[in-house]
């Protein structure tokens, strides 16, 4: 497993080693211990699979109590993926870290717990598959305004063709409720 950085040092770009052969591919997409070596030694208890066309950008999202931390990646197609640092004691909180996931690379990322989450279909489609350090709990998610001029993140389609009301509701971060 390469670790590649982003903009952020504790969001973590994966490239997993592929085995290919004339059959296809084969990559171990987790391993605890060889993630725990990696300094990734979380315990997750969810896995998640969403698929959704072209344009469409969900988020940015994240849990203000039972926050998730989350290893994502895409099995089809292409996203911008986006985390947002909203841990009000790291020096580094505001900052956004972004970059391509594809099928094609295999990467995945490590968001740690205290960041929101998102990202936007740059293929026809996509489907995003992602495992969480902590159990889905609607009452706690928040939105952070995926347009938010103060974040300046370069989603690489113009707008977003479908966003849900939720994500259309989302706060700017001067709003939003924050970590410690
Ligand atoms: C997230 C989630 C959703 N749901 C149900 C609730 C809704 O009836 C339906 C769609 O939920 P939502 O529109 O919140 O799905 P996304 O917009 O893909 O949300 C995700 O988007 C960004 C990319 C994230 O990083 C979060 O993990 C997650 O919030 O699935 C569940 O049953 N369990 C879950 O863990």
């Amino acid at each position: 497993m390469q670790v590649i950085e982003t903009q952020h040092p504790e969001v973590l770009l994966l490239r997993p080693k592929v085995f290919g052969d004339a059959r296809g591919f084969f990559f171990e997409s987790y391993n605890r211990k060889a993630f725990a070596e990696l300094g990734i030694d979380a315990e997750f208890v969810q896995d998640n699979h969403s698929r959704s066309a072209q344009g469409v950008l969900r988020g940015l999202h994240y849990q203000i109590s039972q926050p998730q931390g989350k290893l994502v990646r895409v099995a089809a197609g292409e996203v911008f993926d986006v985390a947002v640092d909203l841990r009000r004691s790291s020096p580094h909180f505001g900052r956004v870290a972004a970059f391509r996931l594809s099928a094609e690379t295999h990467e995945m990322a490590w968001i740690p717990p205290g960041f929101a989450h998102g990202f936007q279909v740059l293929s026809d489609y996509a489907e995003f598959l992602y495992k969480t350090t902590d159990y889905y709990a609607p009452q706690f998610e928040r939105c952070l305004l995926w347009n938010d001029p103060a974040l300046d993140i370069a989603w690489p389609l113009d707008g977003a063709s479908l966003l849900s009301a939720k994500d259309q509701a989302g706060l700017p971060l001067v709003e939003c409720e924050v970590f410690a």
